[in-house]
């Protein structure tokens, strides 16, 4: 079984084929040791789309060594930047040119609409191989006087080597290309273990990096359950990075098998260190949005409303916990609940849906967990709250207010368009409440008042802060989190830390050394 197999997009009357081999060295192959398949599922139907090859431990050792074998001949400090940044655009026209089939793959796996998908998710990720194609050749170390007679010094960002990422569902396509494109602009090999929920596009993505002509062995893509190929590759001694997106949970325990398997090299004392350099997280979050009287009502109740229903609420920078002056609050709650309703959730080949099905029945059991405790600890239903009939892991938008800050739906992520409202009456009150999280990824406020602006984006604990809009990403700005939402930067500049690692060469041209010293 690594066969190819042909998916019929009925509603854009198209077939599509897709890979079902695990990728390594430009090839898609059965499993080394294993018949374990993983069964794709569309949420918006609960009907399997195809199954596609689980990778063992012993293929993750497979991958990892084509990545090695990659980094030390064709690729690392072997190819030239303008070779890398050449492949990584040719890279960006392929994705250009299968913009159409990858929405409708990632739609049928993922469930999110095709419409958002292909314009949104894609938009970026081809954004995304341009902006660091452009990188390729900037990446420059400096040159440090010592002694201007006898000696320089001058630094080199090397590639960091062999990396492992790991990647989650909500943003499948995009999240590939925030790990692959730094990754590959300065010389690094991959091995990439999408997420066993919906693996189907980084397949597809990976008969692109063939077709880019990326030497075997540059990327390699191995789909696997989390807790046998996500643990191996976050535990092995040959993979010099690991990256990853998911949950504050899983983090953790990529940083623990991360530091064991440096323990082997390391002294104890030196393992956090190393660690810190060698793991990048982008965790959850619970992100604040506090909208203050003097804000544009309309506008922040947009915002907000976006916030919490864009990609269903799955989404680790949902505006989650929205916080209202008290002297606005019955106007914008108002405004906010008829903006919720504009919002068409349903058939994601309809370009006017905006939200489709949560990605997998075990997340729609989790928010319909979380909506129940809400209900059972007495916050108010304004809007949404009820099960849908029929088919698909459908979640309307739903809004709690009368909430407190110890309910569940208040301190917990759910990743579902649901929303918990409270009230404040002064700005330190506000930041407060905001504060008041175990996270800090995201997090966003509406006021005209700059002063206001200012003081409030400065208090608060939040790796991004949005001020007079929500949830928009740049690929030129720096994204990452607080607290326990993370560790490390991804986009802008600042990913490019991520995958290289300074070395400082000190030059003698001079000096005689005197002996005995
Ligand atoms: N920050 C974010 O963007 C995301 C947050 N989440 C949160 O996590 C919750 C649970 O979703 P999951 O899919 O279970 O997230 P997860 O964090 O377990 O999965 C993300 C990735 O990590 C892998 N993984 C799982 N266990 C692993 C392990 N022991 N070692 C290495 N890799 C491992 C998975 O296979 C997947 O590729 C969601 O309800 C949401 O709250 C989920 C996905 C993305
Ligand atoms: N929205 C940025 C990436 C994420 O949710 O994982």
């Amino acid at each position: 079984m690594a066969q190819p197999v042909e998916i019929s997009i009925a509603a854009a009357s198209r077939k599509v084929t897709v890979p079902t081999g695990l990728f390594i060295n430009n090839e898609f192959v059965p499993s080394v040791d294993s018949n374990e398949l993983i069964q794709c599922i569309n949420p918006a139907t609960e009907e399997v789309i195809c199954s596609v090859v689980a990778g063992s431990v012993a293929d993750i050792d497979r991958a990892v060594a084509a990545a090695r074998a990659a980094y030390n001949t064709t690729w690392g400090k072997n190819v030239g930047p303008l070779e890398r940044a050449r492949l990584l655009h040719r890279l960006a026209d392929l994705m250009e040119r299968d913009r159409d089939t990858l929405a409708e793959l990632e739609s049928l796996n993922n469930g999110k609409p095709v419409r958002v998908a292909r314009d949104f998710d894609i938009g970026d990720s081809i954004g995304c191989l341009r902006y660091y194609a452009g990188w390729a050749d900037k990446i420059t170390g400096q040159t440090i006087e010592v002694d201007n007679k006898t000696k320089l010094a001058f630094t080199r960002h090397d590639p960091i080597g062999v990396c492992g990422q790991i990647i989650p569902w909500n943003y499948p396509i995009n999240m590939w290309a925030w790990k692959v494109a730094p990754a590959l602009a300065c010389g690094c090999t991959i091995v990439m273990k999408p997420s066993e929920i919906t693996p189907l596009t980084a397949l597809k993505l990976s008969e692109l990096i063939v077709e880019a002509g990326f030497p075997p062995g540059v990327v390699n893509t191995v789909p696997s359950l989390g807790s046998v190929g996500g643990a191996a590759l976050a535990a092995h001694p040959d993979v010099d990075k690991v990256a990853f997106t998911g949950s504050t949970v899983t983090g953790r325990k990529i940083m623990e098998a991360a530091a064991k398997s440096n323990l082997k090299k390391a002294s104890p004392e030196r393992a956090l260190l190393a660690i810190l350099e060698q793991v990048s997280l982008e965790l959850g979050g619970k992100s604040p949005h506090i909208v203050f009287a003097s804000a544009d009502l309309e506008q922040a109740a947009n915002w907000a409303a976006l916030g919490i229903l864009y990609n269903t609420g799955q989404d680790c920078t949902a505006g989650s916990r929205l916080f209202v002056q008290d002297t606005v609050y019955d106007k914008f709650i108002s405004i906010l609940v008829s903006k919720a309703k504009e919002i068409v959730v349903g058939n994601g080949f309809d370009e006017k849906t905006s939200g489709g099905p949560v990605v997998s029945k075990m997340q729609y059991d989790k928010v319909w967990s979380y909506i129940e405790s809400g209900k059972q600890e007495g916050a108010k239903v304004i809007l949404g709250g009820q099960k849908r009939a029929g088919k698909g892991f459908f979640v309307d938008p739903t809004i709690f207010t009368d909430v407190r800050p110890d309910m569940k739906i208040v301190r917990d992520e759910i990743f579902g368009p649901v929303l918990a409202v409270a009230k404040f009456s002064t700005e330190e009150e506000a930041v407060k409440l905001a504060n008041d999280t175990s996270y800090g990824l995201g997090a966003g406020l509406h006021s005209k008042d700059a002063d206001q602006c200012m003081r409030v984006s400065s208090a608060l604990e939040a790796g991004t802060v949005w001020v007079n809009q929500y949830n928009l990403l740049y690929n030129n700005v720096p994204f990452g989190g607080k607290k326990q939402s993370g560790i490390g930067r991804e986009l802008g500049s600042y990913a490019l830390e991520e995958y290289t690692s300074v070395k400082a060469v000190h030059w003698n041209f001079g000096e005689k050394l005197d002996w005995p010293f």
